[in-house]
This record gives C-alpha cells, sequence and structure tokens, in this order.
C-alpha cells in the first residue's frame, strides 16, 4: 500500500520490514538512476558511459507516508548500490537544507559512510548497521556505498528543511571516496582531485 497522508495526522504505526528495508505503510518512492547524477561524479565522461550503458538505477528512497510539511517528521529507507564510477563509489546526490535543520541516520545494513560538508570543513563518519550518524544543521550531507552489498539507512529529518541540491553543485562536498586501485581500500581525497589521481599524485 502507498498512501501519503495530510495533517493533521493521527497517531500510527509503521512495520518495518528488516530483510527488505521495507516500510508498511509506505508513502513516495523516489528512484535515482546515473543519469539523475549529472555532475557529481569526478570523471564526467566515465558517469556519461554510464548514462549510455544501461543508466543503472544507483539508489532509491522509500519515504513513510510522513510529508514534508513543517513540524512533521518524515522518514525515509534508501538503499544505493554498490558501484563505482571511474573508482569512486556510488553515491546519493547530497543537499543542503535551505532551512538549517538537524537530521539523524541509522545504519541497516551494509557498509556506508556519511560525508558532511558545512563549506569548509568535511566529516567522515563511518556507517554500519546499528550506528547513528548525527547531521548538524548547516552540514551539506551526502551517503556512499564503500561496500560490496547495497547499503541501507533509515533518515529521520524534520518536514521543513527541505533539499538544496544546487549548494552542493556550487560548493562541492569537501571530499571524494575513491577505492584505492592498489588496496581496494576506501580513499577519501580532496574533492578537486582530478578522476583517477590519488591524493599523492599517483596515476
Ligand atoms: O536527496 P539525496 O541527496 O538524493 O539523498 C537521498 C535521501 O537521503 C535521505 O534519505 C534523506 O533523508 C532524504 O531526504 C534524501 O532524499
Amino acid at each position: 500500500m502507498s498512501i501519503s497522508a495530510t495533517p493533521p495526522i493521527q497517531p500510527f504505526a509503521i512495520t518495518f520490514g528488516a530483510d527488505n528495508a521495507t516500510l508498511e505503510p509506505q508513502g513516495q518512492v523516489l528512484t535515482r538512476r546515473m543519469s539523475d547524477l549529472e555532475g557529481l561524479f569526478a570523471d564526467a565522461d566515465a558517469w556519461a558511459r554510464a548514462v549510455a550503458d544501461g543508466d543503472p538505477v544507483v539508489y532509491t528512497v522509500v519515504s513513510s507516508p510522513v510529508p514534508e510539511v513543517p513540524r512533521e517528521l518524515p522518514q525515509s529507507i534508501t538503499t544505493i548500490q554498490p558501484g563505482l564510477t571511474a573508482g569512486e563509489f556510488w553515491m546519493t546526490k547530497g543537499h543542503q537544507h535551505p532551512d538549517p535543520q538537524g537530521e539523524i541516520y541509522l545504519g541497516l545494513a551494509g557498509h556506508g559512510g556519511l560525508l558532511l560538508f558545512d563549506g569548509e570543513r568535511a566529516e567522515w563518519l563511518d556507517m554500519s548497521p546499528g550506528v547513528i550518524g548525527y547531521i548538524p544543521p548547516g552540514w551539506a550531507h551526502r551517503s556512499v556505498n564503500v561496500g560490496d552489498e547495497p547499503y541501507k539507512f533509515l533518515a529521520v529529518y524534520p518536514g521543513s528543511a527541505g533539499h538544496d541540491y544546487g549548494w552542493v553543485l556550487e560548493h562541492g562536498m569537501g571530499l571524494r571516496a575513491r577505492r584505492a586501485a592498489d588496496s581496494g581500500d576506501l580513499d577519501l581525497v580532496p574533492f578537486g582531485t582530478p578522476a583517477g589521481r590519488h591524493r599523492t599524485g599517483k596515476p
């Protein structure tokens, strides 16, 4: 069942399906394909090839029926597929809240990271099942799947926070999450690092 409640909302329970990270009742479902992530990966040519080569689903966001309106507290479960685009881990678009308000994430499955950027400082929170990541007001945030399985997390956020995607296109996110070619480990590199290069300048 997919519904979207209208305020005033009556108290209700949502059943969380742990196996597939489902919500019942369920609200909107958002699907983001590679073509929706234009301008976000360091290697624009690799991004364009991935779009041409099937335009894969990178992540989905399943919301509860609680709407994004002032004073409500919507929730959603995001599932990011595992993948790499020219060595850069698949990720969400990332956004800033136009109305600076906090948000919490809870890791549910897989291995991910929460990249936070306030315009000057960047922080990385390692996310796995059971970890709560806190996003303070004023920090843009992007989630990244750094594992080989789908990374799933629950988000709870103020309904009036909003999503500013232009901020990330303008300011970047401070860091990029890459898979090191030699070790296969997570390598966080400065945001402006050319695609295919490491912090040390190695090819
Ligand atoms: O909005 P994106 O940057 O694409 O991130 C995907 C989603 O992540 C979390 O679930 C947020 O709470 C959602 O509001 C957001 O839509």
